[in-house]
């Protein structure tokens, strides 16, 4: 990042008020009478049938469109381990996307937990709160455990975003990608740099689309995940291969796939250069990517390249997925976020791609043109087309599956965040 936009962030941040979220009032407040209402004694009334009936919290409070986006700071972005009050500027961000791109409310909770059970503990007991919980910036292994906890003790949809939501957009970016460089994902040969939260989570979602877990490469700290290694924990273990291939170099030699989930400037130019004819990267890492595209595309002119960041073309980030995910899964009360819920994402995502692109999205990107193809294998995220097809495919696959408690909406699809009826 250059020094000028470090600056530009800090002032971004700081200026005009601090941080970037607000919360708002919905009802007038203008006279004696409205705070009669709003609070003692009228605010009495809600109270008593909630206690009655727990479901009338759906239609006395503003739990419907509420989502808690939590974290314990333990692997903010690609950052590492720098504590629950260093990763509130990203969860006030992830705050303002959920606001900005599909209409919904968050408040964002940082919580500082001396143990995985310390953080379930405080997450189940103000679930209630929420319509929904995204769980952020987790560490794995840990992730693992407290998302399945808690997507047990509570009746809401918890998702952890940095496993579900980056699988979803990986997935569908992946899958354009291979077909534009016409490989097939079940013959691909897949590098994944990182074995935590998103990458075991990309790695399986990729394999129920149809790659093959025995051409999945995973790499950690300490080199390839193979099965003569006795440092694995399980869901490192579930990708053990039995080869002698030992570090990212060794396993970047023909590859077809580069994908990064792990750190920056972790991949070198030589081992670029030994991969496979027209290969795919995803060097995901955020803030600052495995291989700055410049370099990449320098070094050979036959990739597709892809970054999680939004000042290159292929954002390749789980702000596509998490904002109409939830809003799907709010809109049918929809006890989880499940399989076919996810896949449905996948798909809306991929084919939205192959769609021409509305003027106003090219207005919104300096009045670039962008069609499929290399430089455009997924939607950008300011297209409103991701709520109409998202969020329709999301309910739908919610109503279909079982586990929507509200019949698929009427007022759908939604053709902007205008259209937006909170049930
Ligand atoms: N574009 C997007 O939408 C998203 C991008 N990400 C990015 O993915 C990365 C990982 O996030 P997340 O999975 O949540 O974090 P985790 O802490 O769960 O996992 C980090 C993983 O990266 C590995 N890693 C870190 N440094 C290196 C290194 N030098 N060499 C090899 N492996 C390394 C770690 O290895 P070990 O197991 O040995 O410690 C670990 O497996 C971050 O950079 C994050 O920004 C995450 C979510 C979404
Ligand atoms: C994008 C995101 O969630 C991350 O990098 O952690
Ligand atoms: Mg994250």
């Amino acid at each position: 990042m250059s020094d000028e936009l470090k600056k530009a962030a800090l002032e971004y941040h700081a200026q005009p008020r601090p941080g970037k979220l607000s919360v708002e009032i919905t009802k007038p407040t203008a006279t004696s009478r409205d705070l009669s209402l709003a609070y003692s004694p009228g605010v009495a009334e809600p109270v008593r049938e909630i206690a009655k009936d727990a479901e009338n919290a759906y239609r006395y409070t503003n739990k419907g469109n509420l989502v808690a986006v939590i974290s314990d700071g333990t692997a903010i972005l690609g950052l590492g381990n720098l504590g629950p009050l260093a990763s509130k500027p990203v969860m006030e961000g992830k705050g303002v996307l959920f606001k900005r791109f599909a209409g919904i409310d968050v408040f964002d909770i940082e919580v500082k937990a001396e143990s995985p059970q310390a953080f379930i503990d405080t997450v189940a007991r103000i679930a209630d709160t929420f319509g929904g919980i995204n769980l952020e910036d987790i560490k794995a292994p840990e992730c693992f455990e407290i998302e399945r906890v808690l997507i047990e003790q509570c009746s809401i949809p918890v998702f952890h975003d940095d496993q579900h939501g980056t699988a979803i957009v990986t997935a569908a970016g992946m899958l354009n990608a291979l077909e534009l460089q016409g490989k097939q994902i079940g013959e691909a040969k897949i590098v994944c740099l990182g074995a935590g939260a998103a990458a075991v989570a990309c790695m399986k979602l990729l394999i129920s689309c149809g790659a093959k877990s025995e051409n999945i490469y995973m790499i950690d700290r300490k080199g390839v995940i193979h099965s003569g290694r006795d440092d694995l924990n399980q869901y490192k273990a579930m990708f053990a291969l039995e080869t002698d291939k030992r570090t990212l170099a060794d396993a970047c030699e023909g590859a077809d796939v580069f994908v990064g989930l792990s750190g920056p400037d972790l991949l070198s130019v030589d081992m670029l250069k030994s991969m496979a004819p027209n290969p795919v990267i995803f060097a995901c890492s955020n803030p600052d990517p495995e291989i700055k595209p410049e370099l990449a595309l320098a070094a050979r002119d036959d990739l597709i390249m892809a970054t999680g960041r939004s000042d290159y073309p292929n954002q390749v980030n789980n702000v596509l997925g998490f904002p109409f995910i939830f809003r799907g899964a709010l809109d049918v009360r929809a006890t989880a976020i499940n399989e076919e819920m996810k896949v449905a994402a996948v798909n809306a995502i991929r084919e939205l791609a192959k769609q021409p692109v509305p003027q106003d999205v090219v207005d919104a990107y300096g009045g670039e043109k962008f069609e499929f193809g290399k430089n455009y294998i997924i939607p950008k995220p300011m297209d409103v087309r991701l709520l109409t097809e998202v969020c329709a495919a999301v309910a739908r696959a919610a109503v279909d599956s079982g586990v929507a408690r509200l019949p698929y909406p009427e007022h759908y699809p939604l053709n902007s965040i205008d259209d937006i009826k909170i049930v």
